[in-house]
């Protein structure tokens, strides 16, 4: 279907050393459809960081199919990846990874610049969508935490890219600033995007459309998933 921007069938991912295989990820299924806001909650341990990278090309599979926007993640090789990661995905962190020396505009243009395009109208609308217009020639250090987010967010969206993946985003911030950071990926999705937002903030569990409990690698419940 295609407003299911994300499809992840049956995934898992093991790790080996030399004392002890740790399967960090086991059967994993899941999809999220445009407009939809996800979350993954789950204790420390549980796997949601090896998900986050499965999903979003920064890791492989052993099993199971990843789709994104209908591209099949197992078909592609790492630099086709990272050119998704570019042009489809956007991925956000608990550290908000922005370049000190760059100001937010030129943080926010990166994607785009990588492609050889000129980015700086569309990062400024992109600033713009998430509330930030008028810090956009502020450098990271100027901006509190919470705007460093945001910055984050605009980034991992510039380029029309629909399909956001956060990994504990807020793990940094206050509480507020952590629930006008879930209030404004509330907004894009109701816009027409759809996020999967790993935390164990219970705020992200209160926002989000469809909560999945992660525990073990494995996925336990949904709440309000699609039948
Ligand atoms: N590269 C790796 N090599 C070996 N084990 C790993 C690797 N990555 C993750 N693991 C293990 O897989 C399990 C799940 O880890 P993961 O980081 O995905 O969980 P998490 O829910 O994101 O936890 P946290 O919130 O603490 O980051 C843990 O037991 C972890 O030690």
């Amino acid at each position: 279907m295609t407003s299911r921007l994300l499809v992840v069938e049956n995934v898992s991912r093991s790790f080996a050393s030399t004392a002890e295989t740790v399967t960090a990820v086991r059967d994993v299924s899941l999809t999220a459809r445009a407009g939809e806001f996800v979350c993954v909650a789950g204790a420390s341990g549980s796997g949601k960081s090896t998900l986050v990278n499965l999903i979003t090309g920064l890791d492989t599979a052993d099993t199971g199919r990843i789709l994104v926007e209908q591209v099949d993640l197992g078909l592609l090789d790492e630099s086709a990846r990272a050119r998704l990661r570019l042009t489809t995905i956007g991925v956000v962190f608990q550290e908000h990874n922005l370049i000190e020396e760059f100001t937010a505009l030129e943080n926010v243009a990166l994607p785009l610049e990588a492609q050889g395009l000129d980015g700086r109208a569309r990062a400024l609308d992109q600033l713009a969508r998430v509330g930030l217009a008028d810090v956009a020639h502020r450098m990271p250090h100027q901006l509190s935490g919470g705007q460093r987010q945001r910055v984050g967010v605009a980034r991992a969206l510039v380029g029309d890219r629909r399909v956001l993946v956060a990994d504990e985003p807020t793990g940094a911030l206050d509480s507020r600033a952590a629930r006008e950071l879930f209030e404004l990926i509330r907004a894009l999705c109701d816009d027409g995007m759809v996020a999967v937002v790993c935390s164990h903030d219970p705020m992200c569990r209160e926002i989000a459309d469809t909560v999945y409990e992660m525990s073990d690698g494995r996925v336990r419940t949904a709440v309000g998933a699609p039948v």
